[in-house]
């Protein structure tokens, strides 16, 4: 079979979307089908995946972050040709603006998955509801809870529920020296990822030592701003993480950053959102704070440092999204799709 994965988010620019459909394409591959993954870029990720990148995007600010979308029509028209040569499409936020929306309006055989979780005003309601009446019979698939709520409100439809996977890491035991590690990985300059608050938090617990992973750094005093890093050098900073912390203060749908750090055995100290704890309500590897709160942060994560950690558990949490699970529920929709 062969699959056109789309992705409306430029693979210039990591973010949980992206990490879910080249881990997908790449499960498929390995399980027989021939995927493919479509959207904009100009090639500066590196992956085994075989992508059709479709050139520069557009940021747009959205839900307190920044979507990198391929807005042309001239993209649209390129990316409706270069799907149609599949034996189905699957597109990834299908509602978005650009190549994503086209491809999933001229599909035959089509599955959509929707990522986004937020509260639209009436405007952008009526014009989500517009968007989707136009598009052809599909299998419709959120990632979570929270992104179904708003596939509710747009279609009226139940979806089913797949959630985000991650590729698990390889397990190192490579023993932690000094002084405990607190990462935070994601794009540093988006309000709703809550960087002020692990910056704050760094100043509350100086014994703690404090990394940061992801686009634009602020130069926050006691926090080590690593940037950007391809995913091999990511996981390296990840397996020798004591806990990650996830401060983000809206927006999320789910959290695969959440996944990605117990994968590699740290223990979770996040934001109390709903989605958040949708993916991982267990109190020996999760505890939560309230969104925004740095001195409820700071206590919970010393909490968090004095208690014994089990990084098997962390580990074992996180295979519940491995590809091998996740990956035959999105083969199961697509023989629902014809
Ligand atoms: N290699 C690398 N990866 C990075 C870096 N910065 C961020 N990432 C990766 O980018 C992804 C960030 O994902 P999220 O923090 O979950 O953010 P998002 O892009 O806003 O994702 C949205 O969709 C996700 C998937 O459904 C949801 O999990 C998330 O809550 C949100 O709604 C993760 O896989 C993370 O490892 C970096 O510097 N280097």
């Amino acid at each position: 079979m062969r699959v056109c994965l789309v992705c409306p988010y430029s693979l210039d620019h990591p973010g949980g979307v992206a990490t879910h459909v080249l881990g997908l394409a790449r499960w498929l591959r390995s399980n027989g089908a021939e995927a493919e993954v479509l959207a904009p870029g100009t090639g500066t990720v590196h992956t085994d995946v075989p992508l059709r990148l479709l050139g520069r995007s557009v940021p747009l600010p959205f839900n307190g972050s920044v979507a990198h979308l391929g807005l042309s029509p001239a993209q649209a028209a390129k990316a409706r040709e270069i799907s149609a040569g599949y034996d189905l499409v699957h597109v990834h936020e299908p509602l978005t603006p650009g190549l994503a929306y086209a491809c999933a309006r001229s599909a035959d055989r089509l599955v959509v998955t929707h990522h986004a979780s937020f509260e639209p005003g009436r405007a952008l309601l009526r014009l989500l509801r517009a968007r989707a009446a136009r598009l052809p019979d599909r299998v419709t698939l959120a990632v979570s809870q929270a992104a179904a709520r708003l596939v509710g409100d747009v279609t009226g439809d139940a979806p089913h529920l797949v959630p985000n996977a991650i590729e698990l890491p390889e397990r190192s035991d490579a023993p932690q020296t000094g002084p405990p590690m607190v990462v935070f990985v994601g794009r540093i300059r988006e309000p709703r990822k809550g960087y002020e608050v692990f910056a704050d938090v760094a100043r509350l617990v100086p014994e703690a030592r404090f990394v940061a992973v992801g686009q634009g750094g602020r130069g926050a005093g006691g926090v080590e701003e690593l940037g950007l890093l391809d995913g091999a050098a990511l996981g390296r900073v990840l397996d020798g993480a004591r806990v990650l912390m996830a401060p983000n203060l809206y927006g999320e749908s789910f959290g695969i950053v959440l996944i990605e750090g117990l994968a590699h055995g740290a223990a979770v100290v996040a934001s109390d959102l709903a989605a958040f704890r949708d993916v991982v309500d267990d109190p020996a590897v999760a505890t939560f704070f309230p969104a925004g709160d740095a001195m409820a942060a700071a206590e919970t994560l010393r909490a968090r440092l004095s208690a014994p950690h089990d990084r098997d558990k962390a580990r074992q949490v996180a295979e519940r999204y491995g590809w091998d699970i996740v990956g035959p529920q999105v083969l199961e929709a697509y023989r629902r799709a014809g």
